[in-house]
Parts: structure tokens; C-alpha cells; sequence
């Protein structure tokens, strides 16, 4: 019998780990992660079983890598884990991995699919490369267990051709796969299931705007369970601004920023080649550059420390009414739920608040008692809407970015069938199929 699986979440400013037994429905074993890795001191956050600790780390952990590192010691090392005590207990690893091009479903790991990923980093500056390199680690650290990318880009695929093109020349634009992808998907994925559970609706019937907002922050329209707009773009830089990313801005921008810009930046290696420009745009900007802190809990306060925090906070919330507004245009006003998620977009109430009674000609109004409680640890989705029935539901998603990779995993295994190499029956596989549906 199969040993556990372990889902990988490397985003930009967080490592998320969590194992799980094959079991019907699998059970975590352990939920550890890393945050605040960009704003030192790092956080961690361990649950196992009823045991639930969180302390502030004096390691100074300053890639994913190290971070993800630490994170695995953690777990082999909890004398009260002996269901992951080291690496022979592990049977498959799913990583989240932010771009994947134009893969439509998860892949194993192997010498070419991992150099085809490799392509694609600098498509994804502050995420590929630190993914893979957790992924390579994986591969010389753990190399009898098998890793599966799971890619953000992969649920985009249903958008529209006149959304997802740019208007610029189309050979060059097929040539180099310049289109949007969009991001977050494995999230969104996982919201639309559980909102969709939640709101007792099929699926296929359901019609969203839903906002991951956290370090990296996207908005997705969702139709009939499908994507049909996001506001990332050819890479997470565009659309919303995050904690060090510009967002949308005039491209022209970029050639009247300095003189330098254009050139390759420092932070350049031979595994990642971008430019000054892109480096100035993607890891400082945001509102780090406008307040010094890349930690959204200090700018969304009632009163804020100065005026440059006011102003992020306000930048912040203009760009998403912005997209509110276009997104339901663009679901023809036919809309179940506004729903909340992503580490500020579970945590604010004050931007939940502020957002909502800026769209109260769209029929959105929020409870603020149940606003300012927020979700419960075990409440996947709260709804926080004032009245009932009537107008769109304001919702809030804790989202879960590890147990849905999960998911398309077992799908993916069971719908392939991938050989029997040490690795799961298909009886097994069926067993967990049947979880899923
Ligand atoms: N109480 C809070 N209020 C506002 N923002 C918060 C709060 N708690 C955490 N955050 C913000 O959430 C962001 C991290 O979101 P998360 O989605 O977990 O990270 P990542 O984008 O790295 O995956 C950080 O910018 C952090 O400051
Ligand atoms: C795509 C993206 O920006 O991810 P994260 O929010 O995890 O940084
Ligand atoms: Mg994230």
C-alpha cells in the first residue's frame, strides 16, 4: 500500500506543504508553511492532527528552496509523525507550478518535461525558477519519488480567442506564445467546486468573479464553470498590483522609467534571463515601493501610518472595483457570487468592506458582522452577504491551492493510467476516483 503524498505551494512570497494519506477521502497528515519570506521574519504555521503551532523563525530563509527545506526537516523530524518520519514514506510529490505554457493538464516529471518547464521561466520570474528548483531538489534530494507538476495556468485554457489574444503581429505572437495564460487557476479550481457546493448549484451552472488576492493578486470571471477572463496575463505581472508587482501600467512606461531598463538585470543567471525593466516591474514595485513593507495587514488598517499607505490601499482597491465592474458587464449581470480568497482577500475585512460598498450599484451589500468575524478555521466558505436571497452572494473562500492539485492528480492517474512503476494499483486509483466525484 501507497505511503503519502505530498503537495508543494511555492508562490512569491510563501512555501505551503501538505501531506496526505491515500485514503478515501485522503487525510492531511500534516500542513506546515513559510510566509512572509520576502519581509523577514518569516512565519511558521505547523498543524498536525489536533496540534496547532505558530512562531516567528530566527533562520533567515530567503528562496523557496530554503524555505521548503526547512519545511520537510520539520515534518521528518516531529517525533509524533511517524507517518512521514523521511523520504521512503513518500510516494508521489504534486508540485503547484505557476506557468505551464501551453500544458493543459498536469504532468510527471521527467528529462523533458522538466526541460520544456525550463523554458518557460522567465515567463513567471518570481515563481517558475523557485518552483523547479524545489522540483530539481526534489529530484536529487527524494529521487525515488515521483513529482507531478500542477500548473496555475492550466484552468485559463476556456477563455475566449479575442480575450487571450493581444493585438500585435500574429506570426510573432504564435511564434513566442504571446498570449494571456492567466494564473491561480489550481485556486479558482478549488473555489469554484466549493462555492459551488456551497451555493447547492451544478458546476457547469455557476457564474462567478472571484478574487485571489494575496502577495500575488488576480481576479478571474467565471461562466457556466469556466474561465472566461483573468486579469494575469503572458505572465502574473499583469492585471492587479501585488506586494512587489506593478500591475498594468502603459508598457511605454518602461522606456521612460531609465536608461537602464532595458538592459539585463543583475539578477540574471544562467537559468533566468530577464531584464532591469522586468525586475523593476515584478520585485520592486507593488506596495513595497509605495510604503516600504511588502506585509498588506499594515496598510489595511483603519488608520494608516501615512499618507503612501492610504494611497496603496487605495490604488488597490480602484484597480479591482475597475475589474469588478467589466467582470459582470461581461457576465451579462447573471452573477452568483463575488467571492473573496487568497491571503488578504481572507483576512481584510476592511478592504472586503471597502470594496463591496464601492459596488452597491451592482447589488452587492455585506454583513459586517459576519465580515468582521471572517471564517472559522474549518469553514471553506462563509458567506458574509447582508439580506438573503436577493443580488449576488458576497462570499469568502479559505482557498487551497495543495488539496486541489491533489485532485487533478488522482484524475489525471486514473484517466492515463500511469504504469504501475512502483507506484499505485489502478484498483487503488479507482478507489480514489470515486472520491472525487
Ligand atoms: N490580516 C491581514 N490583513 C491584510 N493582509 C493580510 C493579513 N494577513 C495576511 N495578509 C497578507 O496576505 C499576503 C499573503 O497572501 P498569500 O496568498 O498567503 O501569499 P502568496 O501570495 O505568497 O501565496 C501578504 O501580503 C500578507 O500581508
Ligand atoms: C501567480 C501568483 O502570483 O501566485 P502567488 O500569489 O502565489 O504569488
Ligand atoms: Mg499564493
Amino acid at each position: 500500500m501507497p505511503k503519502s503524498i505530498l503537495a508543494v505551494n511555492a508562490g512569491s512570497s510563501s512555501v505551503k506543504i501538505t501531506f496526505y494519506t491515500f485514503d478515501n477521502p485522503p487525510r492531511t497528515i500534516v500542513d506546515a508553511a513559510i510566509s512572509g519570506i520576502t519581509a523577514p521574519p518569516s512565519t511558521l504555521k505547523y498543524q498536525a492532527g489536533g496540534r496547532k503551532h505558530k512562531e516567528e523563525l530566527k533562520e533567515k530563509l530567503s528562496t523557496a528552496q530554503d524555505a521548503f527545506k526547512y519545511l520537510l526537516q520539520r515534518c521528518f523530524s516531529d517525533p509524533e509523525l511517524s507517518e512521514v518520519a523521511s523520504a521512503d514514506d513518500v510516494e508521489y510529490i504534486c508540485h503547484r507550478v505557476v506557468h505551464g505554457g501551453d500544458y493543459r493538464d498536469a504532468v510527471e516529471i521527467n528529462d523533458e518535461t522538466l526541460g520544456h518547464l525550463k523554458g518557460l521561466e522567465d515567463l513567471a520570474p518570481l515563481h517558475n525558477f523557485s518552483a523547479l528548483e524545489i522540483v530539481r531538489l526534489c529530484r536529487s534530494e527524494l529521487p525515488k519519488v515521483r513529482s507531478i507538476t500542477f500548473f496555475d495556468s492550466s484552468f485559463h485554457q476556456t477563455i475566449p480567442e479575442a480575450v487571450r489574444t493581444y493585438p500585435i503581429n500574429q506570426e510573432i505572437a504564435k511564434a513566442n506564445g504571446l498570449r494571456k495564460y492567466g494564473f491561480h487557476g489550481i485556486s479558482y479550481s478549488f473555489i469554484l467546486r466549493s462555492v459551488a457546493q456551497f451555493l447547492n448549484k451544478p458546476v457547469e451552472k455557476t457564474n462567478l468573479i472571484v478574487m485571489h488576492i494575496g502577495s500575488g493578486a488576480s481576479i478571474c470571471a467565471i461562466k457556466d464553470g469556466k474561465s472566461v477572463d483573468t486579469s494575469m496575463g503572458l505572465t502574473p505581472l499583469a492585471g492587479l498590483p501585488g506586494a512587489t508587482r506593478s500591475g498594468s501600467i502603459d508598457p511605454s512606461l518602461v522606456f521612460h522609467y531609465t536608461n537602464e531598463a532595458g538592459k539585463l538585470s543583475p539578477a540574471s543567471t544562467s537559468e533566468m534571463h530577464i531584464s532591469t525593466a522586468e525586475d523593476i516591474l515584478n520585485k520592486q514595485s507593488g506596495w513595497k515601493a509605495l510604503t516600504g513593507t511588502t506585509d498588506f495587514a499594515q496598510i489595511a488598517v483603519p488608520n494608516p501610518p501615512s499618507e503612501a499607505h492610504k494611497l496603496a490601499f487605495d490604488i488597490f482597491v480602484d484597480r479591482i472595483q475597475g475589474y469588478i465592474g467589466s467582470y459582470y458587464v461581461k457576465l451579462n449581470g447573471e452573477l452568483d457570487g463575488v467571492v473573496f480568497a487568497g491571503g488578504i482577500g481572507e483576512k481584510s475585512a476592511l478592504l472586503r468592506r471597502t470594496l463591496v460598498d464601492k459596488c452597491q450599484c451592482l447589488g452587492l451589500a455585506i454583513d459586517d458582522v459576519a465580515n468582521d468575524k471572517g471564517p472559522g478555521d474549518e469553514e471553506t466558505v462563509k458567506d458574509i452577504s447582508k439580506g438573503s436571497g436577493k443580488g449576488p452572494r458576497v462570499l469568502i473562500c479559505q482557498t487551497n491551492e495543495q488539496v486541489c492539485g491533489l485532485k487533478y492528480w488522482v484524475l489525471l492517474t486514473v484517466t492515463f493510467a500511469l504504469t504501475s512503476r512502483g507506484g499505485v494499483g489502478f484498483g487503488y486509483r479507482l478507489f480514489l476516483y470515486t472520491w472525487i466525484y
